[in-house]
C-alpha cells in the first residue's frame, strides 16, 4: 500500500499540490490527471525522491508501514517510467537488464533471468543489441521490463507511452497492465489520455489549480 498524507509541492512562483491525502492499494492504479505545468510529475518525483531542487515538496509518504520520504531515491525501492526510456545508450540490452537485478546474484543466475524475460516480451535473442538498434517499441518494452526487475514496492508511470503510435501504445498498455497484475504492487500513471487513463486506472483525479 502506498499512501500520500498531506503532500504540499511549491514551486517560487506558487503551490502546485496543496495538501494532497491518497491511498493507493496494492495491485492498484492512480491515475494522475489535468493540465500541463499542474504538478504531476513533480508529484511523482516526490514521491520517488526526484524532486528537482527548485521545488520544494513535504508531506509523508508510507509505503507498505514504511515512512520513506526522508530516504535516498536508491532507498524508497520504487519503479520510476518516464516518456524516455532511461536505457544506458552504451550498454547492451543485456547490460542494462543485468544493471537493474540484484547485483548480489551470481552473474550466470542473472543472465539466465534476463534471457527467459526477454523471451518473454518478445525479443529473444536480442541482448547483444545496443538501446539505438531497436525500435521505439521495443525500447518502451524494454525500459518496463528493466524498471519491474529490479522489484520495485511501488510503480510509477510518467506518460510512458506518450511517444508511440497509437497501435504500440494499445500493445503497451495492454503489457503494463499485466506487469501490473502479476506484481500486485501500487501504481501511479500520470497521463493526458483518457484511453490510457480508462484501460489502466482503477481511480482518476483530475488536479486542478486550487488542489
Ligand atoms: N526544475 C524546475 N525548476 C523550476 N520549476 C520547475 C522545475 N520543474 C518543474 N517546474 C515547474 O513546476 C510546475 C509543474 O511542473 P510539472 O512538470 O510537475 O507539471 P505537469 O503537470 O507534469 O506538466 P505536463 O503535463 O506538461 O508534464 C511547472 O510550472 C514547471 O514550470
Amino acid at each position: 500500500m502506498l499512501t500520500l498524507q498531506s503532500v504540499f509541492i511549491e514551486s517560487p512562483t506558487g503551490v502546485l499540490i496543496n495538501a494532497l491525502t491518497e491511498t493507493i492499494n496494492q495491485g492498484e492504479c492512480l491515475v494522475l490527471m489535468g493540465p500541463s505545468g499542474i504538478g504531476k510529475s513533480s508529484l511523482l518525483g516526490y514521491v520517488s525522491g526526484t524532486l528537482p531542487k527548485a521545488l520544494k515538496g513535504r508531506g509523508e509518504v508510507w509505503l507498505q508501514n514504511n515512512r520513506i520520504d526522508h530516504l535516498s531515491a536508491e532507498q524508497r525501492h520504487l519503479g520510476l517510467l518516464q516518456q524516455s526510456p532511461l536505457l544506458f545508450p552504451h550498454m547492451t540490452v543485456e547490460e542494462n537488464l543485468l544493471f537493474a537485478l540484484d547485483q548480489k546474484a551470481p552473474k550466470a543466475e542473472r543472465r539466465r533471468i534476463v534471457n527467459v524475460k526477454l523471451s518473454e516480451i518478445g525479443l529473444p535473442g536480442y541482448g547483444n543489441r545496443l538501446p539505438q538498434e531497436l525500435s521505439g517499441g521495443q525500447q518502451a518494452r524494454l525500459a518496463l521490463l528493466r524498471t519491474l526487475l529490479s522489484n520495485p514496492r511501488a510503480l510509477l508511470l510518467d506518460e510512458p507511452f506518450s511517444k508511440l503510435d497509437q497501435t504500440l501504445r494499445q500493445e503497451m498498455r495492454a503489457l503494463v497492465g499485466q506487469c501490473l497484475k502479476e506484481a500486485n504492487i501500487p501504481a501511479i500513471l500520470v497521463t493526458h489520455d483518457v484511453d490510457d487513463a480508462n484501460a489502466l486506472g482503477n481511480r482518476i483525479i483530475e488536479l486542478k489549480s486550487d488542489s
